[in-house]
């Protein structure tokens, strides 16, 4: 594996998404997260209460200063155009959204791309552009309304060993006691959103995750 693929595989290892549909207090969930070992941080805000124009920017990067005194890249889910205005670290699209090798185009080679894919096409048609993978839904979820059949591990064990090296995170109602078995499968993280955010602990709940 080449080192920039290697070391946004280990970046993956505990990948949280929130927004503000997924809890009452977006930045104290978020700090709570990195302070307890989150590795890479997704900001995704969608769905008819969500956040935008100045809103939503302002939102970003209060986010983005919070990441950045961590150390853990900022993804931000769907808006291209919001990740330039605010050079974030990298974007996340799903196959709904612009074109994966029109994004890398606009986000150039130093940004990361990351593809929600749910076939063997899909993940053929993204690995020529996407930094990583997010493949899904694991187990059945309630934070994404379109979230498509639930399948398990079998996407990953097929794509990893279709494409040894391409950096994989599952994702979709994953709970600590599943990493141990989706990592063996070949993901090399996870992606939370729920176990985290809507967590009475935070804290405990991303202490749970990051010391697997
Ligand atoms: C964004 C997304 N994509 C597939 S499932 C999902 C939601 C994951 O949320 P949770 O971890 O709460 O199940
Ligand atoms: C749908 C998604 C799948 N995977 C990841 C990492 N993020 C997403 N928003
Ligand atoms: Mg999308």
């Amino acid at each position: 594996m080449n080192p920039s693929r290697r070391a946004l595989a280990e970046q993956l290892q505990l990948y949280f998404i929130c927004g503000t549909p997924n809890t009452k207090d977006v930045l104290g969930t978020v700090e709570t997260a990195l302070q307890c070992g989150v590795t890479c941080f997704q900001f995704r805000e969608k769905g008819k209460e969500a956040l935008y124009g100045d809103k939503k920017e302002a939102m970003a990067r209060a986010l983005q200063t919070l990441c950045r005194s961590y150390d853990v890249p900022f993804i931000i889910n769907d808006d291209v155009a919001l990740a330039e205005r605010i050079d974030a670290d990298g974007v996340h699209i799903g196959q709904d959204d612009t074109e994966a090798a029109h994004v890398r185009a606009r986000i150039g080679p130093d940004k990361w791309l990351g593809v929600s894919v749910h076939t063997l096409e899909e993940a053929a048609a993204a690995i020529d552009h996407a930094d990583y993978v997010g493949i899904g839904p694991v187990y059945p979820t309630k934070s994404k309304e379109d979230a498509g059949a639930v399948n398990g591990t079998t996407l990953i064990r097929q794509v990893r060993d279709m494409y040894r090296e391409l950096p994989i995170v599952g994702i979709g109602g994953i709970l600590p006691e599943h990493v141990p078995m989706i990592r063996q499968d070949g993901a090399d993280g996870v992606a939370v959103i729920s176990a985290i955010a809507s967590a009475p602990d935070v804290a405990m709940a991303t202490r749970r995750f990051a010391c697997l």
